[in-house]
């Protein structure tokens, strides 16, 4: 893999560069709640800028349906992109249309620029070979290089992860270099006890990285909302909580495999269970009740660990050699629904061994839950991604910068 110090030393003064970072940070409105992704892709665009490259920075930002959509606009970030240079930031009001190219055709050497997202497009996401490669075309327009920056979307085969790389000499980004250097540890010889903490609302995408941590990991830890398919594998009903039924003989698979390998498998004995999701926007009190895992009652949905489960998760990480830790014990945004995110997240800042954070909605919650992020070994822009990682997989947006 080519590395962005190989690009600067090439010499960049006056190339269009295009810098497939990952913007995809959590929004209230338009308020950017946490910048760290942000911040994370500073060190490569100020680099390229100061070396006189004509920087485009392009992203995703959370899931449109290949379409405009104002909700998922990257203003917002793009602004704050500008603050952290303590420079100016063009924005195209489009990806690859008239405003992407008249905003780049402006750019002056060490000029930065942010282009819509790219999700507004059918073609980046499409699982059809034809039509991603007929927009990451369009892309390359824009572009003389392309440097691969955004870790977190790089377990996606999109045109702006996988394609557009091919087309044009590629290089990968400072972020990207850091994290797989750490990341690689993990993969590595670790030390024991190895504790994984899973939680988060991506069940589906998170579970068959399970598979291959069974043969790794002593301990796993479940929380989040795919601690419910867990349960629900056991036999207990979960009432109206996140679920991913099509998933449930896997994860009885996973259950007795965890029990025959000697893997510690821990679940939640406790939960806060409500009527309802809570008002992310108000933070009206959620009131919620406690209840024993096995007993959800039918109408209401789980939404944190409870008290004995946040015990037993802190006393399962006191020993911990090596800990690895993906999404949220609960909807953490909320006040009344946070104490099982702020509790793990206290946990690994005690435990003694090396500690990783993983996870865009991850890494926002320990910071704003108030924790210091130098209190954790390291916390990684990518929740899927990292996870991938681990799970020793291709990642479509590593390959492409290795060819
Ligand atoms: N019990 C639950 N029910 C529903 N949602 C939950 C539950 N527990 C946690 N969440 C939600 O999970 C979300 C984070 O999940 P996600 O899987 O995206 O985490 P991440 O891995 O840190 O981020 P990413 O994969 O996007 O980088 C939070 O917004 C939180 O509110
Ligand atoms: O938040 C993430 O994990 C990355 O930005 C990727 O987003 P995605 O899961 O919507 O592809």
């Amino acid at each position: 893999m080519k590395t962005i110090d190989e690009l600067l030393s090439e010499g960049v003064a006056g190339k269009r560069v295009f810098v497939r970072a990952d913007l995809n940070v959590p929004l209230d409105g338009t308020t950017i709640t946490d910048d760290g992704r942000i911040r994370a892709v500073v060190p490569t665009v100020k680099a390229l800028a100061d070396a006189g490259a004509r920087v485009i920075v392009a992203s995703h930002l959370g899931r449109p349906k290949g379409a405009p959509d104002p909700a998922f606009s990257l203003a917002p970030a793009a602004a704050r992109l500008g603050e952290l240079l303590g420079a100016g930031v063009a924005f195209a009001e489009d990806t690859v249309g008239s405003s992407a190219e008249a905003v780049v055709t402006g750019l002056a050497d060490g000029g930065v620029a942010v282009i819509e997202n790219l999700r507004f497009n059918a073609g980046e996401t499409s699982k059809d070979d034809a039509e991603r490669a007929a927009f990451a075309d369009k892309l390359a327009g824009l572009a003389d290089v392309y440097v691969g920056d955004g870790f977190g979307a790089v377990h996606r085969k999109h045109a702006s992860v996988f394609d557009l790389p091919k087309r044009l000499p590629h290089y990968a980004g400072y972020l990207i270099a850091t994290e797989v250097g750490v990341l690689k540890k993990l993969t590595d010889e670790v030390k024991r006890p190895y504790v994984v903490a899973l939680g988060g609302a991506k069940v589906s995408d998170k579970l068959a990285v399970i598979d291959q941590l069974l043969g790794k990991a002593d301990r796993l830890l479940i929380g989040g909302g795919m601690a419910y398919t867990f349960l629900k594998a056991k036999g207990y009903e979960v009432g109206i909580s996140l679920l991913q039924e099509d998933q449930i003989p896997a994860v009885q698979e996973y259950i007795e495999r965890a029990e025959k390998n000697g893997v510690e498998l821990v679940l939640p004995v406790d939960v806060l269970v409500a009527p309802e999701f809570p008002d992310l926007k108000t933070k009206a009190p959620a009131n919620p009740t406690t209840v024993a895992a096995d007993a959800i009652p039918a109408d209401q949905e789980g939404l944190d660990i409870g008290p004995e489960t946040r015990k037993l998760y802190a006393s399962k990480l006191a020993d911990a050699g090596t800990v690895f830790w993906n999404g949220p014990m609960g909807v953490f945004e909320h006040p009344d629904y946070a104490e099982g995110t702020k509790a793990v997240a206290q946990a690994l800042v005690d435990a003694p061994g090396f500690t990783v954070v993983g996870g865009g909605d991850s890494a926002a919650a320990v910071r704003t839950l108030g924790f210091d992020e130098n209190a954790f070994g390291h916390i990684s822009t990518g929740g899927g991604a990292s996870l991938e990682y681990l799970e020793g997989k291709t990642l479509p947006g590593l390959a492409a910068l290795e060819d």
